[in-house]
């Protein structure tokens, strides 16, 4: 099994290692062992170290430290965490943009299709973006980019603006590119471990952890 007899197989999540190297967080995170119906990875587990998830955090902001943010808008559903914590640290408020079927309100919606291939429906209340609001979108990873362009259209189709795109990884796939070009991104990749997220390897983002804090 990847990973059975590294440190990380055996990480303690009330312990932070001394050495915190760039990224050190994303070896937290764990390959997927169920196949072909779940994205190629979760990286729910760096959420559970207090450290991993403040850094995380403050990485994703570096960018935008002199931006106007008005409100952080999250991805259903775990965008929701990475959002609602960012949103927190900000001292700013949070819009939740929700699968299909939730909101029993009036929304807007949108069509989609993700790195599942499977179509789907985001929609978002359509009480709270209005023209000109500086929104900063959250999601936990953007593989195809569909999703995340989906939040886009949802935000810009009601007069907000897209401060910026902050998510622990923008792949390099078409739809990743085309959003890193045409809007201000965050991610928590240093660029030595980019390629293996792009060909979607962890053992070596595992081995470097392990290497730094044997
Ligand atoms: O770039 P894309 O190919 O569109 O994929 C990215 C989306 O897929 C994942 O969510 P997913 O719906 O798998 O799971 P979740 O409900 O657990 O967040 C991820 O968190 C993004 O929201
Ligand atoms: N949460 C996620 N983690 C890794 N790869 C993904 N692709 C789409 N969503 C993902």
């Amino acid at each position: 099994m990847p990973g059975h007899n590294s440190i990380i197989a055996h990480f303690d999540i009330r312990k932070t290692p001394e050495n915190r190297c760039p990224g050190w967080y994303l070896a937290l995170m764990a390959p997927n062992e169920k196949g072909s119906n779940y994205a190629w990875l979760d990286p729910s587990r760096l959420y559970c170290n207090q450290q991993a998830l403040q850094d995380c955090i403050e990485n994703l902001l570096l960018p935008f430290t002199d931006d106007q943010i008005d409100l952080v808008a999250g991805i259903d559903a775990m965008g929701f965490i990475l959002g609602a914590a960012i949103a927190t640290h900000l001292g700013k408020g949070f819009l939740a943009m929700r699968k299909a079927g939730h909101l029993c309100v009036k929304t807007r919606s949108k069509d989609y299709a993700d790195y599942s291939g499977k179509e789907k429906v985001m929609e978002v209340r359509t009480d709270v973006i209005k023209t000109g609001l500086r929104i900063l979108l959250v999601d936990q990873w953007i593989e195809t980019g569909g999703t995340m362009k989906a939040a886009i259209k949802l935000v810009e189709e009601q007069g907000g603006i897209v401060a910026g795109v902050a998510t622990i990884c923008i792949e390099d796939s078409e739809g990743g590119k085309w959003v890193k070009k045409h809007y201000k991104c965050s991610d928590c990749v240093p660029e030595y471990l980019r390629s293996h997220f792009n060909n979607h390897v962890l053992e070596n983002v595992q081995l470097y952890y392990n290497q730094n804090n044997e």
